[in-house]
């Protein structure tokens, strides 16, 4: 197997990319025995810019309208042998971009096909991925760069939930380009609004994202009809975050001689998490979540915005009620709501209309109640089946894949249930190339899972250091000076307030899903139709539960708290969060890596602890006792 060393990027990058390798490999040709082939490595190759890459100019200048002026390594490497024509699976972390590396070449592609040949009776590409709120990610993008390289082409976006009249409207301007889930593909062919002789005789280029979720979401039957049909000469190409036996079995299903490009650390399991991801934890029973949310939210140290996870709806309800009762607004998201509120609350939040989301993700189901799930969805017509329990959606997918833009922090209030669930949480923030950092509330019951995850991503040459190290910012004083109010308020939030909120939340987002169905066509960039964190409760908020008195809070907490406030400011992030995108991204990014209490604080006295410092209990709240105790710097 050959390797390529990249030097780091640049400044910034090299803090994110420091020591990465790209291993190529070139897979056995599927079925047909061809010998493995070893690819000639280029040493120490430099970072490419895009023209480097071979990149058209239409398309750079899209990029330079995005902001996005450099590739990411994964581009840097999957760009050139797609544009070759070669099958590839990349392999590559959470956040790193993957989506690009295969749009870009896959327009290239499309923008000379598309000169002078006559229109083909079924899309020329299909990207395919495992969840609704993705697919409309997908679109969204290839849709934008579609207009800003003011080309001709088109892309459409279907999914299961479509009828077949749906389907046939949005196939009938002869799309090049089909966006989509596996199951919809099928759909198609029996509705015949796809014919498969048409699709045999097109299809140009296939694409699997988040590959490897695709079987775990019980796609295996409809991704094995589809390939039944895929021609010899079509490219594949196969994206994903983490390696699985189903990754294995879909490329060997699916793709023929590909190249493989797996995006590597030195620490070969930490691989998977943004290295710009700073992981802390902090050690509670389960009753004392809310108390700790709590303190972490109302006494600011943790940075906006915050994206929180929960195991179950009801306790999102819950949560979300009872910040409520501190004047703390936030949004629920889960597989539950009508897929057209789900898709505004996303595109609400990455627009920073608000500043906290509670999401329950897929993790929370299990993949029997996904299979399940999609049982129920094909039942068409069932009008025998009067379930008064809301169906989940079997294609809801909020964690995997999704681009939630600018979220600072991501907090774990319910541990996942995986290690694979733990990463791609936290993948949501550190994004390309920014930072991020995460916090898991541990009770003792989820210790267990806890250590799996620890072990999991500590590295095999230093088993003892800790990736994911105890929170520095929360004083026991701190925590404790909350408790009555907090015990007081959650008490309040009683199990029948949190079924009613639940069933209103439901009965309202129904209906503005209808309002948002005509609004998304109407008008597909105006996100201010609905809020969808306005109030459950329909008393307002005590005052005196609304601000934390002074005297209530310690010092060593206060401090903290300024200076996430003093970081926040310095990240030019005092508004409400969100929009604008990467102006004057090197300067900030320069100001980031000085000006984050979480690398800095020392909780002992001196402002910069760079990176060490920090006197900790072992349950991950401060113990004051000046021990110190070093921590992880990017
Ligand atoms: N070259 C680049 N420079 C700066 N930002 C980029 C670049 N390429 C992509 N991005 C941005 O990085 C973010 C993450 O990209 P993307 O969603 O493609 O990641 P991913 O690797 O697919 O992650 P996941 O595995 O979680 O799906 C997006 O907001 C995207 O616009």
């Amino acid at each position: 197997m050959g390797k390529t060393k990249y030097k780091p990027v640049e400044d910034v990058n090299s803090q994110v990319v420091d020591d990465v390798e790209i291993a190529e490999e070139v897979e056995e040709q599927r079925n047909d025995g061809e010998v493995e082939e070893e690819e000639e490595q280029k040493q120490e190759e430099a970072p490419k810019s895009f023209e480097e890459l071979g990149l058209d100019s239409r398309l750079i200048r899209a990029l330079t309208k995005k902001g996005i002026e450099k590739p990411t390594l994964i581009q840097q490497s999957a760009i050139p042998y797609i544009l070759e024509g070669k099958d590839v699976v990349a392999r590559a972390k959470t956040g790193s971009g993957k989506t690009l590396a295969y749009l870009l070449p896959l327009l290239q592609k499309l923008f000379s096909a598309d000169s002078g040949s006559k229109k083909k009776l079924a899309p020329s590409a299909f990207i395919l991925v495992p969840s609704r709120e993705l697919c409309h990610q997908v679109y969204s993008e290839v849709s934008s760069l579609i207009e800003l390289c003011r080309v001709q082409l088109k892309a459409v976006q279907l999914t299961s939930s479509m009828s077949a009249s749906d389907m046939r409207n949005a196939l009938a301007g002869l799309p090049e380009i089909l966006v989509s889930t596996p199951a919809c593909i099928p759909k198609c062919f029996a509705a015949g609004v796809l014919e498969p002789t048409a699709v045999s005789e097109s299809l140009a280029i296939l694409v699997l994202d988040e590959a490897d979720l695709l079987l775990s979401y019980g796609y295996e039957d409809n991704l094995r009809s589809v390939t039944s049909i895929i021609p010899r000469r079509c490219q594949c190409l196969l994206m994903s975050a983490t390696t699985s036996s189903d990754v294995e079995k879909l490329k060997k299903l699916i793709l023929h001689n590909p190249i493989v490009l797996t995006l590597t650390e030195e620490n070969d399991k930490d691989e998977a998490v943004p290295s710009n991801v700073q992981q802390f934890w902090i050690s509670c029973s389960a009753q004392d979540k809310l108390l700790h949310i709590l303190a972490l939210l109302k006494l600011e140290v943790v940075q906006k915005k915050i994206l929180i996870f929960i195991n179950t709806i009801d306790m999102g309800f819950r949560l979300k009620l009872f910040l409520e009762k501190f004047g703390i607004k936030s949004a629920i998201l889960n597989g539950e709501l009508p897929q057209n509120s789900r898709l505004h609350i996303l595109e609400q939040f990455n627009a920073g209309l608000f500043d906290y989301l509670i999401a329950t993700d897929d993790n929370s189901q299990t993949k029997k109640q996904k299979e399940e799930a999609k049982g129920e969805e094909n039942k068409e017509n069932n009008r025998n089946n009067k379930r008064s329990k809301p169906k989940l959606d079997a294609e809801f997918g909020v964690v995997r894949g999704i681009d939630f833009k600018k979220v600072h922090t991501v907090i774990n209030f319910d541990m996942p249930q995986s290690v694979t669930g733990y990463i791609h949480r936290i993948g949501r923030t550190g994004r390309a190339y920014s930072s991020g950092s995460s916090v898991s509330l541990v009770s003792p019951d989820e210790m267990e899972g806890f250590e799996d995850i620890k072990s999991f991503l500590a590295s095999d040459k230093n088993k003892d250091s800790d990736i994911i190290t105890p929170f520095p910012l929360l004083t026991e004083n701190a925590v404790e000076s909350l408790r009555y109010r907090a015990e007081d308020v959650a008490k309040s939030v009683t199990k029948i307030a949190v079924r009613e909120s639940r069933a209103q939340d439901l009965r309202n987002e129904i209906i503005n899903s209808e309002k948002l169905k005509a609004h998304f066509e109407a008008n597909p960039r105006d996100l201010d139709l609905l809020r969808h964190d306005k109030p459950l409760s329909k008393t307002a908020p005590a005052p005196h539960l609304k601000d934390i008195p002074e005297y209530l809070v310690d010092p060593k907490t206060q401090e903290a708290s300024k200076m996430v406030k003093l970081a926040r400011a310095a990240m030019g992030n005092t508004r409400r969060s969100g929009g604008g995108g990467g102006r004057n991204n090197k300067n900030k990014k320069r100001s980031r890596k000085g000006s984050d209490p979480l690398k800095t604080f020392n909780p002992n006295g001196s402002k910069r602890g760079h990176g060490g410092g920090v006197g900790q209990k072992k349950d991950g709240r401060d113990s004051s006792d000046g021990s110190t105790k070093k921590q992880k710097t990017v």
